[in-house]
């Protein structure tokens, strides 16, 4: 089996407020996956469903196989998140907070466990202090180290980078691509873009409960970086450009290109495959327009 997360036809309402309007996605095993919109537009709504914390009102989600409805012992083993709040008993030491999760999860004896993501998250002098003494970004390393506790398979951190300071931000990404190189698969929900880029292979955007774009990370960033080039040919476009394809406008097919040296290999695509170029322009965007116009639901009008 493949895939980490299987979202169909997810929809929830508040009343008659819909945070999540028939969404569907799948994350496969392994992949480092982010899951981008602004303020309100359902992310945590779904990593709550995710989670069992929330039921969706249509649709099913399965984490590694389990429903998070019907099967939500084993979907719930399978997940852990790290949630965007500091969500915590004050009264808890650090390792009292980890060991009281792991019992929660049905785990008894997990020491060696809590001392080594104690050690790997910097927290290991800490272990001992009472949670309420410690500072904002270190409460956020034990929210890690607790979505950690069972070794669940899928990662979801919602906004984990929120107030946190430069050092903890680079210590949690260091943390976080090891646990993916190990295997993990990760779902990450940021509003920054920048962020995504860096660490994630794919890259959904929500946009009022709605999936409105779900793309590799270097095609979302071919368009972003500005360089996109219309085409007009005299056939259909060629197989082998079928991957930079980002729209067809007025007959025209748009394609984004990665460096502007990769015009030459879209123009020698085009000759190979026996076509003439009837016309070209050069489309110049930026990446907060991409973002925008995506936000502004060009591409699902
Ligand atoms: N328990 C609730 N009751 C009523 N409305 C809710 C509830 N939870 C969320 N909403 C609404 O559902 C919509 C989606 O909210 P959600 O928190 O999922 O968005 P988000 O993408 O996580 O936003 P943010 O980036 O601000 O965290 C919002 O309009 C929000 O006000």
């Amino acid at each position: 089996m493949s895939t980490a997360i299987d979202i169909v036809g997810v929809s929830k309402r508040y009343g008659t407020l819909t945070a999540l309007d028939d969404v569907s996605f799948s994350v496969r095993q392994g992949e480092f996956f982010a899951l981008l919109g602004p303020n309100g537009a359902g992310k945590t709504t779904l990593i709550s469903a995710l989670a069992g914390l929330a039921r969706q009102d249509e649709g099913t989600i399965r984490v590694m196989g389990h429903d998070t409805v019907h099967d939500f012992r084993d979907a719930r083993m399978a997940l852990g998140v790290v949630p965007q709040e500091l969500v915590f008993d004050p009264f808890f030491t650090v390792r009292e907070t980890l060991v009281f999760q792991s019992g929660y999860f049905g785990i008894k004896r997990n020491d060696a466990w809590i001392d080594e993501l104690l050690f790997k998250l910097g927290l290991t002098e800490k272990a001992n202090a009472n949670m309420r003494a410690l500072s904002g970004g270190m409460k956020r390393r034990v929210m890690v180290a607790q979505a950690l506790v069972h070794r669940p398979p899928v990662i979801v951190l919602d906004e984990p980078t929120a107030g946190v300071d430069v050092e903890l931000r680079q210590s949690l990404w260091d943390f976080v691509q090891e646990l993916n190189d190990a295997g993990h698969t990760i779902v990450l929900t940021t509003h920054y873009l920048e962020e995504a880029e860096t660490l994630c292979g794919r890259i959904a955007m929500l946009k009022r409960g709605r999936l409105i774009a779900l793309e590799p990370k270097e095609k979302l960033l071919a368009q972003s970086a500005g360089r996109e080039v219309a085409l007009k040919l005299s056939g259909p476009l060629p197989a082998a450009l079928e991957a930079l394809k980002t729209r067809e406008e007025d007959g025209r097919q748009v394609l984004a290109l990665t460096e502007p040296a990769a015009l030459e290999t879209v123009l020698a695509a085009v000759r190979e495959a026996g076509l003439e170029v009837r016309d070209l322009t050069l489309v110049e965007t930026d990446l907060e327009t991409v973002f925008v116009n995506m936000m502004r639901g060009s591409r699902t009008a």
